[in-house]
């Protein structure tokens, strides 16, 4: 067990990775796909300071949110048609501009050299979270990837990241999460599993307190060897 501390992994064997605004900095594509949508509805774009609004929470949200900003409540059936064209636009628009943040490739590289297991728990749909990863190059690096449309439920849900582990045959008691938003610290509070908060992402911590804030990707490696064993941290005050 003592060997485990020198690996460069920590204790951790698995690292549940949100995609949006942690892995990826894909905001300009997502407000552009949103704000095509609003254009087309005869709406004002959503101005750049509040984008980050848009992302966490999944595109039903996103695209209540996107209307509500222009003072339209979009009642279930206009909203489902509005979550269609932003799928429809998203397609054609989600690899523009969308790149893997500074060292993800290299951190996801190096995890996996230690045996440690990288997998992605996202409110994208598995589909759209799929393509990006596999045309950025970071799929290799993923051993399973979950939407809100894979399990039926989505973060702040901890069953997101549980059936996601359980699926990745990975043990809860032996993973973190890393994510940019409360949604993530939340979901990994409730799941029961340590949270480090991505700083470069969209998001803040809020209320929840995250046990770490990494400053940048690369310090992701190095930080994970210095945190203490997820049981010893929890019996810790
Ligand atoms: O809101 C979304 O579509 C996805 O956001 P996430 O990857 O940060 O979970
Ligand atoms: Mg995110």
């Amino acid at each position: 067990m003592e060997q485990m501390a020198s690996t460069g992994g920590g204790p951790f064997r698995t690292v549940v990775f949100d995609l949006d605004g942690t892995l990826v900095d894909s905001l300009a594509d997502v407000a552009g796909a949103a704000n095509d949508v609003l254009a087309a509805a005869g709406l004002r774009p959503v101005p750049r300071s509040k984008w980050p609004l848009l992302l966490g929470e999944g595109v039903r949200i996103r695209m209540r949110t996107a209307f509500a900003l222009n003072a339209v409540t979009l009642e279930d059936e206009a909203l489902d048609r509005q979550v269609a064209a932003f799928r429809a636009r998203y397609a054609d628009k989600m690899l523009e501009r969308t790149r893997p943040y500074d060292g993800v490739a290299e951190t996801l590289a190096a995890l996996g050299d230690l045996g440690v297991i990288s997998v992605v728990c996202t409110n994208k749909d598995e589909a759209d979270a799929r393509r990006i990863l596999r045309a950025l190059g970071l799929m290799p690096h993923i051993a399973n990837v979950a939407g809100p449309d894979t399990f039926g439920v989505q973060k702040p849900d901890p069953q997101h990241i549980l059936k996601l582990l359980e699926a990745a045959g990975a043990d809860p008691g032996a993973a973190i999460m890393v994510g940019d938003t409360i949604h993530d610290v939340e979901a990994a509070r409730r799941a029961g599993l340590p949270v480090a908060f991505a700083s470069w992402g969209y998001g803040t911590p809020g209320d929840e307190r995250p046990d770490y804030v990494v400053p940048r990707m690369k310090d992701l490696q190095r930080i994970l060897s210095e945190l203490p064993n997820r049981r010893e941290y929890l019996r810790s005050p």
